[in-house]
Parts: C-alpha cells; sequence; structure tokens
C-alpha cells in the first residue's frame, strides 16, 4: 500500500443551504484521488446527497459518546449524519477553545470507535518557526495528538502552519519537505504501516500554487480552507492533485 492522495476542503464556520450547489459542480472532479469537503455540522446530511463520491467530514467531535455537553458534537453523531471523516486539532480549535494534543487524542479514539477516519492538524506559529523550534514543536504535536490506534487506513495527517492559513502565504517548497519528512520519518518509526499515512499541506493553497506544493516529497493532498468554499477554486486543486 502507499499513501492515498487526498483533496480536503475544510469549509469552517461557512455555508448555508445555498452553498451546497458548489458540491454538485465539483461531481466528477475526484478521478486519480480522493475528494473530501467538511462542511459546518448543520450540513453533514444534505451534503451527502449532493456529494457522489466525495466523502463529507465533520470539523471537530467530543470524546465521549453522549451526555451533558451542551453544543458539542459525537462521533457516533457524526457517522449517523453521514460523515466518514472528521477534522481533529485544526489550530483554530486549539487557539479558540484551548484544545490541547491530549484532548485531541482522546477524540481522535472516539472517533476511531465511531469508525470515522481522523483528520489530524498539527503545526507551528510563526513565533515557533522564527526561534527555530518547528521540527520540535511537530514532533510534539504528533506525539501527543496522534492516538495509538492510528494506522493508515483511519488517519491522515494534515500539515497546516498558522502562520500560512487565510493569509495568503506559504513556506517554502523546502520548509513544507523539511516537515513532511520528520511526519513521515516519525509515523514509521511508530506504527508498522505508519508510512503509509496520507500527510496533507494546510495554509493558503490555492489553483495558483497547488501543482508546486503536491510536486514535494510526502504530500499526499492538501487541507483547503478559503478555496474549498467555490467548486471553481477546489476543482483546479483537485485536477492538480490527481495529476501530481
Ligand atoms: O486552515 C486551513 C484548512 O484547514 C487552511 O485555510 P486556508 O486555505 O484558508 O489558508
Amino acid at each position: 500500500m502507499s499513501a492515498r492522495k487526498l483533496a480536503a476542503g475544510n469549509w469552517k464556520m461557512n455555508g448555508l443551504t445555498a452553498a451546497l450547489s458548489e458540491l454538485d459542480d465539483l461531481a466528477g472532479r475526484e478521478n486519480g484521488c480522493d475528494v473530501l469537503i467538511c462542511p459546518p455540522a448543520t450540513l453533514i446530511t444534505p451534503a451527502v446527497a449532493h456529494a457522489g463520491e466525495i466523502a463529507i467530514g465533520g470539523q471537530d467531535c467530543h470524546a465521549k459518546e453522549s451526555g451533558a455537553h451542551t453544543g458539542d458534537i459525537s462521533a457516533a453523531m457524526l457517522r449517523d449524519a453521514g460523515a466518514t471523516h472528521v477534522i481533529l486539532g485544526h489550530s483554530e480549535r486549539r487557539a479558540d477553545h484551548g484544545e490541547t494534543d491530549a484532548q485531541v487524542a482522546a477524540k481522535a479514539v472516539a472517533a476511531h470507535e465511531a469508525g470515522l477516519t481522523t483528520v489530524i492538524c498539527v503545526g507551528e506559529t510563526e513565533a515557533q518557526r522564527d526561534a527555530g523550534e518547528t521540527l520540535d514543536v511537530i514532533a510534539a504535536q504528533l506525539a501527543g495528538s496522534v492516538p495509538d490506534c492510528a494506522t493508515a487506513a483511519n488517519t491522515v495527517v494534515a500539515y497546516e502552519p498558522v502562520w500560512a492559513i487565510g493569509t495568503g502565504r506559504t513556506p517554502t517548497g523546502e520548509q513544507i519537505a523539511e516537515v513532511h519528512a520528520l511526519m513521515r520519518e516519525t509515523l514509521s518509526a511508530r506504527f508498522g504501516d505508519g508510512g503509509d499515512v496520507s500527510l496533507l499541506y494546510g495554509g493558503s493553497v490555492k489553483p495558483g500554487n497547488a501543482a508546486e506544493i503536491f510536486a514535494i516529497d510526502h504530500v499526499n493532498g492538501a487541507l483547503v480552507g478559503g478555496a474549498s468554499l467555490k467548486a471553481s477554486d477546489f476543482g483546479p486543486i483537485i485536477d492538480a492533485l490527481a495529476q501530481a
């Protein structure tokens, strides 16, 4: 087995019902790679009806299966709504909700138990990069956020430098290659088949830079925010991955 190519879209807190037409416009684009869209939770079930071969995922889940946790959503609920994947540990959740590596790992265990594939996010802040701490930060986040039950079949890891998200700034090819090589090496050492976990890059991926990013070693796809909202942007990114 080798790592599967995945073009994943994270709609974040964007999208009302009318946005589902973008999924119709993506139909048939998924030749040669997997495609995932993670809309807001309110759109998961209707999105499945528009998705065709495109997988639908959530953007977070609670570590518990049910209970007194107002406003939260469990992995079983996501699965029941039609999701097959869930993004966990996105830097916006780490920053806005104080999520720790241990909480992300606990959520991932719950997600795997519910039959979901996890997309676990790691990434350094600009201050950490400037301090030369990037590789240590990524190694620590991988060690703490990826649970022991992770396999290439149930886990995807996304490298998203915090300073590249929504800023139009991207790391150099060498910087992405360095982090992806570390992630591949670390996962291979820890898991038997970890060498086959799909590794995504995320942060200001656009149609104009996608092909260049997908040519980098150990980059198996992208986790795309803003440019996943419109089929006219995300479609060319999927095409670039299929051709990479
Ligand atoms: O956070 C991201 C995806 O999860 C990246 O967002 P942008 O593509 O908007 O920079």
